[in-house]
């Protein structure tokens, strides 16, 4: 029984590996073994003493065999203890080390509380995609993927079986083909008129023009593009996913005390298989850990593993030969290596190669932010590969597909933090050693919980037919060519299809924040920063968090945790480590002070940014309210002025967050959050006015046209704000650290007319400003550093055309529009940043 699957592992892995890829490999197998072996030879002993020593021994194999199982446990729990004991005698060995990993007083994951059903598929633009792809009941218990036993479907048949159930439960994982492309590809008609084309241009380039000579080329572009398909393609195999869930299993929980999911988000999506679409799941990227939480998830609940966009910086040596066994096709994180020169070829193979897997029936995964957020907040979405898939829906390839958006959360993430590129560093690429070393610090860490969530599939058909019929009902017309071209070999792409895959891939990032669980570090790092920057006793912060979780669960937000508060703070606490948060014990109660200095503060930062991310439009209005209120004694606001200058707001922040999803007005999202202040008594009504407008203009749906008095104006509506309300200057206080950064970046164009500053430069310029008015006192928060925000007010600027850029030598260089080389058009652009800025 065992055998043969040891046999079939070995001669799969040498026939996909190297020899000292292969002992790399078994290697580290032998040691996972290690534990089960040693356990196992012990026990053997022991029932062989027992068995000799007790005279009703009747030598059945079977009955010691049914009880080996439960004694293997037994020594497992035993030696815990013994590790346990070792280690509060602070015997560091690395044994215990190793095994300290897994210890955690307070086992969540065992209370199996239901919870309500998250991630629900949009009612405004895809209520069929909801109606169908429901099931029934509203609470799920949790499940842990990381027991065996939790799925319910652990078969111990046979003496090896009972002894390695993890083999026994991957060997009858569902069974799926997953077809090979490559040939069909190379072959495709306009892969060969891309290859013909791409010649003649390179031809013409060194003024060939005889067909001899261009023959030449076609044959260099014919190789290229073999090359380029052969680094490409992947090689998605059943039986290497079979062995990389087996190895996961083994691992996993070396890091993770558990990995969660709500059942009934495994039933949503066993339900949407069942239907015959290609699924397409888009997770959040946090850490290196989301493709394996989505993959092993699908693996373990008998559904199809999907083919996963890998960066190209990911092919290194052994791991990226391992990965495109587990799914991976390597892309080139940017589609054209030279600017302003766009690597046709390229985009075409690229194009066909996930067309043609589109429809040889496989799944794909890919992560529309492009890379991991380095500030834990989301990174706004790319379009390109979402563009191929709605192409292929446009001209008719594609029936229909399921879109499923996906979360990962983390108590804590194993790449550490990227503290040193927020401060301005370039990021390491990744090789070999730094894998290894990557693997050996996670195995020798401890993570604490994972969360994922997969939200209900919708229909790919659905939403766009919704957002054309939106479209259609505004401007009277929605005109999408159906192009049989590929889109990445075509020069122009319609507006009208730019702004859909926008919108599609906004919204799916909408989806997946909605849905991202609280882990209790999230929860925990965003009251220190945010209440209790100065310390607090543990008590208050226990209360604090009681209240943020019942905010929470009224605001339909899940968390990745359950149980008493207190406990939830400790955990967390000793996770984040000292270096984040300060413990002290004073008057027998304990102190906790979050480290507010950099660079520790950007990784606290990094964590509350989830919260941060929640509450953002809520700190909009928050920050909008204080502004507004700054210089005034009676604290009176017009409910009109307040949305309009919260729209403004949204737009200066409009690459840091996303407000709304976007079916949804952004004003009413804004009403919404102005109703929700006055439930809890930031906001009170005083009166409704007639009055001239207050020079903001009129929100949209707000206008009243009243056909038979052409001179009515809207009465306004005027509210009293609590400035002494606790929540409000909460609220205020949450994008502060934001804006002082975009303040600093605003108030820096003065320094640029006439220059011209390659990107680089321009950025380190920033940072040390941000720096220096950190060091004068002039910015308050110490997390306001940061590329990430520089970076997005950048982008800002230049959406807004104050600055432009351009490539000279290859290297994007800044310089500002000839309209705004005025001191004073620049101070009238600064100052739409500083009406922000009042402290509280
Ligand atoms: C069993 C147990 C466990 C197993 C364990 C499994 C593990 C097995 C797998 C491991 C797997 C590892 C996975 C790692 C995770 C990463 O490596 S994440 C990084 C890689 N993935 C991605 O980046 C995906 C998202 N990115 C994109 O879609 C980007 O658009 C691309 C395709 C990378 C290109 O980026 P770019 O060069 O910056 O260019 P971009 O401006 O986006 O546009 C490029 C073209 O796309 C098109 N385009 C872009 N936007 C639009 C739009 N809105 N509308 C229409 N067309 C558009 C246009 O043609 C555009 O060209 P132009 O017309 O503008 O010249």
């Amino acid at each position: 029984m065992m055998w043969p699957e040891v046999e079939v592992l070995i001669s799969t892995t040498y026939a996909s590996a190297g020899y000292f890829e292969v002992s790399v490999v078994f290697v580290f197998f032998a040691w996972l073994f290690s534990e089960r072996v040693m356990a196992m030879m012990e026990l053997m002993s022991t029932k062989l003493y027992e068995a000799c020593s007790t005279p009703s021994y009747n030598g059945s194999l079977k009955q010691s065999s049914s009880s080996l199982h439960h004694q293997l446990t037994q020594y497992q729990l035993r030696k815990r203890e013994q590790i346990a004991q070792a280690k509060s005698l602070s015997v560091h060995s690395f044994e215990s080390a190793l095994y300290s990993l897994k210890e955690t007083p307070w086992n969540m994951i065992l209370e199996q509380e239901k919870r309500p059903l998250m991630g629900l598929s949009c009612n405004d633009c895809c209520p069929r995609s909801r109606k169908n792809g429901g099931i029934g009941n509203e609470h799920f218990p949790i499940v842990d993927l990381l027991r065996v036993e939790t799925l319910g479907k652990i078969r111990r048949r046979g003496i090896l079986g009972s002894i390695f159930p993890v083999i026994r439960h991957c060997s009858t994982f569902k069974k799926y083909e997953y077809p090979y492309i490559y040939d069909s590809v190379l072959k495709d008609e306009s892969v060969q008129q891309m290859v013909e084309n791409t010649a003649s241009e390179e031809a013409f380039e060194n003024g060939i023009t005889d067909p001899d000579g261009i023959e030449k080329f076609v044959e260099r572009q014919t190789k290229r593009a073999a090359a380029i398909l052969t680094h490409m393609h992947s090689k998605l195999s059943d039986l290497v996913l079979r062995i990389g869930s087996w190895v996961f299993y083994k691992t996993l929980p070396l890091l993770f005390t558990s990995m969660s999911i709500p059942q009934g988000q495994i039933e949503m999506l066993r339900k949407a298989a069942s239907t015959g679409l290609p699924l397409i799941f888009l997770p959040l990227h946090r850490s290196h850990v989301d493709y394996i939480a989505v993959t092993f998830t699908l693996c373990n609940s008998g559904i199809r593993a999907p083919l996963v966009a890998a960066g190209e910086n990911l092919r290194i040596p052994i791991f990226g030969k391992l990965l495109t066994g587990l799914g991976a096709f390597y892309i080139k994180r940017r589609m054209d290596p030279v600017a302003g020169k766009k690597d046709k070829l390229y985009r075409a193979i690229l194009h066909n190669y996930m067309t043609q897997c589109m429809q040889a029936g496989h799944y794909f995964e890919f992560f529309i932010e492009g890379g991991r957020t380095r500030t834990g907040k989301p990174c706004m979405p790319k379009g390109g590969l979402m563009s191929v898939f709605v192409d292929a829906y446009l001209s008719g390839i594609l029936e229909d597909a399921l879109l499923v958006p996906v979360s990962v959360n983390y108590d804590k993430i194993v790449e550490g933090n990227f503290v040193t590129e927020l401060t301005g560093e370039p990021k390491k690429p990744e090789t070999l050693m730094s894998a290894l070393k990557g693997i050996w610090t996670a195995i020798t860490s401890h993570y604490g919980l994972v969360r994922v969530d997969f939200n209900q599939p919708f229909s790919l058909h659905e939403l766009v037919r919704s957002f054309q019929n939106k479209v259609m009902n505004k401007s009277g017309s929605f005109h999408i060519a159906p192009s049989s071209a590929s889109l990445y070999g075509t020069d122009i792409i319609h507006e009208e299809q730019r702004q859909l895959v926008d919108s599609i891939t906004r919204h799916i990032l909408y989806d997946c924040m909605q849905s991202t669980a609280v882990m209790s570090t999230n929860a925990v790092a965003f009251l220190l920063l945010y209440y209790f920057r100065n310390g607090v006793p543990l008590s208050k912060l226990t209360f604090a968090l009681d209240r943020l979780r019942d905010e929470l669960s009224f605001s339909k937000k899940d968390t990745g945790f359950s149980g008493d508060s207190k406990d939830i703070i400790e955990h967390a606490v000793s996770l984040l480590g000292p270096g984040l948060v300060e413990v002290d014990k004073k008057d027998e109660d304990v102190y906790y002070k979050p480290v507010s200095m950099l660079p520790n503060v950007l990784e606290l930062n990094y964590y509350s940014n989830t919260l941060v991310s929640h509450f953002c439009l809520k700190g909009v209005v928050g920050r909008v309210l204080l502004s507004l209120t700054a210089d005034q004694r009676d604290a009176k606001v017009a409910i009109e002025k307040v949305v309009d200058v919260s729209i403004l707001l949204c737009e200066i922040l409009q690459f840091e967050f996303i407000f709304t999803k976007t079916c949804q007005q952004l004003n009413n999202a804004v009403f919404d959050a102005i109703e929700e202040m006055t439930m809890h008594e930031i906001l009170t009504e005083v009166a409704s006015h007639r009055s001239g407008r207050l020079g903001y203009g009129c929100p949209r749906n707000l206008e009243i046209i009243d056909d038979e008095d052409e001179d009515f104006i809207p009465p306004d509506t005027f509210y009293k704000v609590n400035l002494e309300e606790e929540k409000l200057l909460f609220y205020g206080r949450l994008l502060e650290p934001l804006i002082d950064t975009y303040c600093t970046v605003f108030s820096y164009l003065l320094c640029m007319m006439d220059q011209v500053m390659p990107e680089q430069i321009l950025v380190k310029e920033l940072l040390a400003t941000v720096k220096a008015g950190l060091d004068n006192g002039s910015i308050r928060y110490a997390e306001s550093l940061s590329t990430d925000t520089i970076k997005n007010c950048m982008k800002l600027l230049e959406k807004w055309s104050v600055l432009e850029c351009h490539i000279q030598d290859g290297t994007k260089v800044y310089y500002l529009n000839p309209k705004y080389e005025s001191e004073e058009m620049l101070v009238t652009i600064i100052g739409k940043v500083e009406l922000f800025r009042n402290r509280l």
